[in-house]
């Protein structure tokens, strides 16, 4: 029997759902829509369509959306500034910019420029910490969004072994922490693995965040897996494909994210929902 499909993108409509009845209570209650302001620097062709996708999803729950599209040819002193300013705004809860950034700016230095309280991410080395050691905090949308759906169709996560293709500050750290704080058994591939396929082929669970189409072969996946393809690969005919041989990995695993319709989706309404927690949670702090 062909695996079952994990439906992101039914699951993302149902949240933002329940997010924008959330939201209209926050404005009702607090004279002010939540707000997210979305950078974005310079013109790549992909980071604009997430970046139009990420301020409608906010205007459609009825959040506000600040857009800063600024030149490829910014200066790192500048984006701080910008940075800077956000953090005092009161209007700003949270603060996305847009990766990759060009060449000549320092994504560590920036991103480490945003008020914790504010980044929504997930990406600032004081929340990745919280997340490491366990504490409340805003965590990185793509491995929560993972997480929720591994919860929406019950599928087990403790005891289980969880195989994590990737290892970036986006995903593949990220989500292979929220595994282990989950109660996996979790192991990291990297492009210094020596044997992909062996460590593949063990996964009970299996999260692949590389971006290479076709990396992971159908017949790698352990039958009776789970395979959450992050994967998000335009091809020449304009098509979307993951990093994950769908139609043979789907003839084997019990469980498989489609792209697009998967993990995508989960991370827009993830981050909306931490631009939520954040307005609640700089509503409820005390001012120093
Ligand atoms: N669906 C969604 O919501 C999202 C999708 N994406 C997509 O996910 C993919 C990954 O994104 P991101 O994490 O930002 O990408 P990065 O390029 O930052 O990271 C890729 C990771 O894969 C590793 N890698 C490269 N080649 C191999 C290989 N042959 N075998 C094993 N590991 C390898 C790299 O290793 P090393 O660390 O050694 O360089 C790195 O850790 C992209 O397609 C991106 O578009 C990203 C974010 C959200
Ligand atoms: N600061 C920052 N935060 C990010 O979260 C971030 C980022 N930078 N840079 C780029 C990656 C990529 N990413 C995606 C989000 C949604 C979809 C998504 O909605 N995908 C749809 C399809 C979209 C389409 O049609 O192109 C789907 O898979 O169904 C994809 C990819 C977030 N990222
Ligand atoms: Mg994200």
């Amino acid at each position: 029997m062909p695996a079952r499909i994990i439906d992101g993108k039914g699951v993302a409509a149902a949240l933002r759902t329940a997010l924008a009845a959330r939201t209209a209570a926050f404005t009702a209650r607090h004279g002010r829509p939540p707000g997210l302001a979305v950078l974005l620097v310079g013109s790549d062709a992909a980071s604009h369509v997430y970046v139009r996708n990420k301020r409608r999803a906010c205007e459609e729950i009825g959040m506000a959306s600040f857009a800063h599209d600024l030149p490829a040819d910014t200066r790192e002193a500048d984006l701080l500034i910008l940075i800077d300013r956000l953090n005092a705004d009161p209007a700003v809860d949270g603060i996305l910019l847009q990766l990759p950034l060009p060449d000549h700016i320092q994504p560590e230095v920036v991103l480490e420029r945003i008020d914790p309280a504010k980044d929504v991410d997930g990406f600032h080395p004081y929340n990745i910490g919280r997340l490491a050691q366990r504490l409340p905090g805003l965590r990185p949308c793509t491995p929560r969004g993972i997480m929720r759906l591994l919860e929406h169709y019950e599928i087990p996560v403790r005891g289980q072994d969880a195989v994590v293709v990737g290892a970036s500050n986006i995903v593949g750290r990220p989500v292979a922490l929220e595994l282990l704080l989950a109660g996996a058994t979790v192991t990291i591939c990297h492009r210094f693995t020596q044997d992909l396929k062996a460590h593949v082929e063990r996964a009970q669970l299996l999260v692949v965040a590389v971006g290479k189409p076709g990396l992971i072969p159908g017949d790698w996946i352990a039958p009776g897996a789970t395979v959450i393809d992050v994967g998000i690969n335009r091809l020449p005919d304009g098509s979307l494909r993951g990093d994950v041989d769908f139609d043979a990995a789907r003839q084997r695993a019990a469980w498989i994210t489609p792209v697009p319709g998967g993990v995508g989706p989960m991370t827009i309404a993830l981050l909306l929902e931490n631009t939520l927690a954040a307005a609640h949670g700089r509503c409820t702090a005390q001012t120093p």
